[in-house]
């Protein structure tokens, strides 16, 4: 979470000339309803399978760059449809993620003492992370410029 998929997928997109899409946006846009209503109301199980969704139809008709949520990998099938991508791991220490999003109450999973969450959240999820991974990019202490040519030059990628 705010490890800056977003930002740098867009940026990356735009240096590759191709389209940018987000399975965060793509969810809201599709329920019309905000993430944090949906995980509130309907529970994180509902969410992932709306996610898994959402990723399938990104990975069946978008060429591009796909920014996914940070818990996507949480879910075996969407592992699954990741797969043989080239997946990007944007990884931060829990320092660079207090700078850049405070880790506020709008993060559902980090609402109750959100150092510690962060630091169980990704205990959990870094193997799985790195499991889906082709590469790993490390964000801290580099603006988003910066993370998206280290994209291109660990997936060996030329900008337009
Ligand atoms: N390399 C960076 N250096 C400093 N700030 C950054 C960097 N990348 C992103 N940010 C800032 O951190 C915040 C989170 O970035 P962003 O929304 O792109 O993250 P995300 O991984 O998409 O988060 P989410 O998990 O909520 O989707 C934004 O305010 C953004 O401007
Ligand atoms: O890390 C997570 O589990 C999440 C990250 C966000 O991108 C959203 O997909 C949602 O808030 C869940
Ligand atoms: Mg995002």
């Amino acid at each position: 979470m705010g490890s800056g998929k977003s930002t740098v997928g867009a940026l990356l997109a735009e240096r590759l000339g191709v389209p940018y899409r987000d399975s965060d946006a793509d969810i809201v846009a599709a329920q019309g309803r905000e993430i944090a209503d949906l995980f509130v109301d309907e529970g994180e199980p509902y969410f992932r399978a709306l996610e898994r969704e959402a990723v399938a139809a990104a990975v069946a008709a978008h060429t591009g760059v796909l920014a996914l949520g940070g818990g996507a990998v949480l879910d075996e099938g969407t592992r699954g449809l990741l797969a043989g991508l080239p997946v990007v791991y944007l990884s931060m220490d829990v320092e660079e993620a207090v700078r850049r999003v405070g880790l506020g109450a709008a993060r559902p999973l980090l609402a109750v003492n959100p150092r510690r969450q962060w630091r169980e959240l990704m205990d959990a999820r870094r193997p799985l992370y790195t499991e889906v991974a082709r590469v790993v990019v490390a964000t801290d202490d580099r603006t988003p410029e910066e993370v998206a040519q280290a994209v291109l030059d660990a997936l060996e990628l030329k900008d337009v």
